[in-house]
């Protein structure tokens, strides 16, 4: 269970104070896909960060599975973000001097499991994004849905039961946004991984659950309105 209580974030800039969440109260419960919509700028990047501890709010408590991320330390959530979480964005995020296999295996490597564990999980890995065969290829000798699923491969490589994904069909055509949906949406329905899913695209937020509307840093609508289950 993820719990917002009353979060807010405020950035400081040289012309003043700049509020991005505004006492936000959100709940979103284990195995649910989660798509959080909203114009530019409302907050939803924002949102997510916090949600995955890559940043503190300003006020109030954000709580994942009964830990309260602000009252971890660096060391503890850093170690929460690595174990605990998977993230997916928009740009993929891979490192282009390594092959497929060596990206999906950083998050194990940096755990420091043994080689041959980290082999045999790649290898499931692979199979899993349906991208088996391509172990060896690079980053710039894929597509931009098969980079996505690299990244999502790397992703679920400690095993999350959650992925936080920014925009991740946002710079992919139809069929491999197609493909990138049905794979989170696979992870959600068949693993029982709670997905939170920032989306501009409405029918990407179809495969959603829920749909969580941000307007100017606040919750302006929650619910199942417009949302079709698949
Ligand atoms: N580090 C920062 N310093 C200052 N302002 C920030 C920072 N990060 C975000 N903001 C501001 O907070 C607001 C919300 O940003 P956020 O990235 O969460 O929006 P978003 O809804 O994800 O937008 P988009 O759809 O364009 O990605 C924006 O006005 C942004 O300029």
């Amino acid at each position: 269970m993820i719990k917002l209580e009353q979060v807010s974030k405020v950035f400081a800039m040289e012309a003043g104070h700049f509020t991005a969440l505004k006492q936000t109260d959100i709940r979103i419960g284990n195995g649910e896909f989660i798509a959080i919509m909203g114009p530019s700028g409302s907050g939803k990047s924002t949102l997510l960060q916090l949600i995955g501890g890559l940043d503190l709010p300003t006020s109030g408590s954000v709580i994942v599975d009964g830990v309260t991320l602000n009252q971890l330390n660096e060391k503890e959530r850093t170690l929460f973000r690595r174990t605990k979480v998977g993230f997916v964005f928009q740009n993929y995020q891979l490192l282009p001097m390594m092959t497929a296999a060596e990206n999906i295996a950083l998050p194990l490597a940096a755990n420091r499991a043994p080689k041959s564990e980290i082999k045999s999980r790649v290898q499931r890995l692979l199979r899993d994004v349906n991208l088996e065969g391509n172990e060896h290829r690079f980053p710039s000798q894929l597509s931009g849905g098969q980079q996505q699923r690299v990244a999502i491969a790397r992703a679920l490589a400690m095993k999350p039961q959650l992925i936080l994904a920014d925009e991740p069909t946002g710079n992919l055509d139809r069929k491999n946004g197609r493909d990138v949906l049905q794979l989170l949406s696979r992870l959600n329905k068949e693993e029982g991984i709670t997905v939170v899913m920032v989306t501009h695209d409405q029918q990407a937020a179809q495969t959603a659950d829920r749909i969580i509307l941000l307007r100017d840093g606040e919750v302006v609508q929650e619910g199942q309105e417009g949302v079709e289950r698949r």
